[in-house]
């Protein structure tokens, strides 16, 4: 018995994604024909397995808008205060509905110069014009650009209002507004009082985003981070988004998982747990409580430097095929969300093909239009700004904002950087999904689920992609 050498001779290959290569196989399927649907989580359909990372340089609400619009969804950081965070998932709810329910109104009795503030400052065109719950008048911004500032509202409104019932079809509605030239239209119960509003502006916006991933009320869908030892803000948070992620870098850790157990208890939304890189953590966690998913992989994202100052990691492919094989031979209904160092479609392929039914990113969406952070050129070139959530700023920015993070341990395990510009979410989105859509097409799988039962690997040597030596690459 070599105990310790054993540990050397039976080491598993710590395999990432430059080792491996998805092999060509016998296909039927043409790319446009492949199905990129997937699951974020147990309930959480989407149109394409992407999602934007929690982390203060990717995922505010203008990113989580622009990933739910393009098919897949953002999940809101956790490195603000509990009101900033909230107010992020609001404004992602916000953004679209069929049927505005915090309709935004006014008292008849007020000033057209309050009225033009109020449309002004929400951005709005258009107010309903309420007296105690009631739907009296409604007042746009055209009735205010030509009254004198100091009449009353009432004085300007338009009284017979067309309204709708509530249960009114999106298609009706539209008819409706086209048929009276009207861009709004208030829904009102049988006594006559504001339930809420529908816009043309929204009905149209959802044709134009048909990939949309969008809740029941056609809102778009919006993830929110958080730590398992913050219930308060996990239960506020759960109210309004529509998936929770535990956003902590070892969640197979006897505090985290006892933390998550209670706080499943008090919340009724999709949970995923993560991060985990292990077989047995899969094990421990599907044996011992719900979760609605798994976020899996430790140390390979493109900022993270955990391998490099604890020589602890789990690098994503080798992790996710490890829990896959865990959910598989436990019987369990768990998606699992690859995390950490894809670089493009080929990175991603291979990640589906190892048993993931997404992919969370930060690099690709760190250097998008619609991430935080201003565009910086240097050189030629334009670059965007992305950070390690354990990085000293983000770590100094937590502990500043958030008094229930007391940081587990007391160096950093991450960096600041520049990220290329990419341009916007929707053409990247595009670009990434027609290239997994070919790689989909090589592998001979029309869906996901088939890729699973389908996808061969092969490791790579030095060899496997040789130019020839003398060729010159323009630039
Ligand atoms: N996915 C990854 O590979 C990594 C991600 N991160 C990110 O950095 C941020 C901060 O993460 P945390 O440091 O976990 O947040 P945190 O400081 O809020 O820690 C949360 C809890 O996780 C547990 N924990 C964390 N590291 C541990 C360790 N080395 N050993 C035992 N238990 C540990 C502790 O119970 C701790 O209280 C998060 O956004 C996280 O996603 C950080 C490092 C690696
Ligand atoms: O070791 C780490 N130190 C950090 O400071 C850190 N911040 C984020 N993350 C993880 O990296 C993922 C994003 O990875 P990419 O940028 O490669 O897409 C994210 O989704 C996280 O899982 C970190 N890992
Ligand atoms: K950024």
């Amino acid at each position: 018995m070599r105990e310790f050498l054993s540990k050397i001779t039976n080491s598993l290959d710590a395999i990432g994604f430059d080792d491996l290569i998805l092999l060509p196989g016998m296909s039927s399927v043409e790319p446009s024909e492949v199905d990129l649907s997937t699951r974020a989580s147990k309930g959480i359909w989407m149109k394409v397995p992407f999602i934007s990372s929690p982390m203060d340089t990717v995922t505010e609400s203008e990113m989580a808008i622009a990933m739910a619009r393009s098919g897949g969804i953002g999940i809101i950081h956790r490195n603000c205060s509990k009101e900033e965070q909230v107010e992020m998932v609001k404004r992602v709810k916000r953004a679209e509905s069929f049927i505005i329910r915090d309709v935004i109104t006014i008292d008849p009795r007020s000033t057209i110069k309050e009225a033009a503030e109020i449309m002004e400052k929400n951005r709005i065109s258009g107010l309903p014009v309420v007296e105690e719950g009631k739907l009296v008048g409604i007042i746009t911004g055209r009735d205010v650009r030509f009254a004198d500032p100091s009449l009353r509202v009432a004085d300007v409104m338009t009284r017979d209002v067309i309204t709708a019932k509530e249960g009114i079809k999106m298609e009706e509605a539209e008819e409706l507004m086209k048929s009276h030239k009207i861009e709004k239209l208030p829904v009102v119960d049988e006594e006559g009082r504001l339930k809420g509003l529908i816009t043309y502006k929204d009905i149209a916006l959802r044709g134009r985003y048909g990939n949309a991933t969008r809740d029941e009320h056609g809102r778009l869908r919006v993830g929110a981070a958080i730590s398992p030892f913050d219930l308060e803000r996990a239960k506020e948070l759960s109210k309004i988004a529509d998936l929770l992620v535990i956003d902590v870098a070892h969640f197979h850790s006897l505090r985290v998982m006892e933390a998550t157990k209670k706080l499943l208890k008090e919340v009724d939304v999709d949970v995923v747990a993560g991060n985990i890189g292990t077989y047995e953590a899969a094990v421990d966690i599907i044996s011992s409580m719900d979760v609605a998913g798994l976020r899996v992989g430790i140390g390979s994202g493109s900022v993270c430097t955990t391998m490099e100052v604890t020589g602890v990691g789990a690098p994503t492919p080798f992790a996710v095929a490890q829990v896959a094989d865990a959910v598989k031979e436990m019987g369990a209904d768990v998606p699992i969300i690859a995390d950490g160092g894809i670089r493009g479609a080929g990175d991603i392929a291979i990640s589906l093909a190892l048993g993931a039914s997404s992919v969370m990113m930060g690099y690709i969406f760190a250097g998008c239009r619609e991430s935080p952070g201003e565009l910086i050129s240097i050189g030629s070139r334009y670059y965007k700004r992305h950070r390690g959530m354990g990085s000293e700023a983000a770590r100094k920015k937590r502990m500043a904002l958030d008094r229930y993070s007391q940081p587990a341990k007391g160096m950093p395990e991450g960096i600041e950087a520049f990220v290329p510009y990419r341009g916007e979410v929707n053409m990247v989105v595009e670009e990434l999904s027609t290239a997994l859509k070919a790689a989909f097409g090589y592998a001979g799988a029309s869906s996901i689920e088939e890729l699973w039962r389908k996808a061969r690997l092969a490791r790579k040597t030095p060899h496997t992609h040789e130019r020839a030596r003398d060729l010159i690459i323009p630039t």
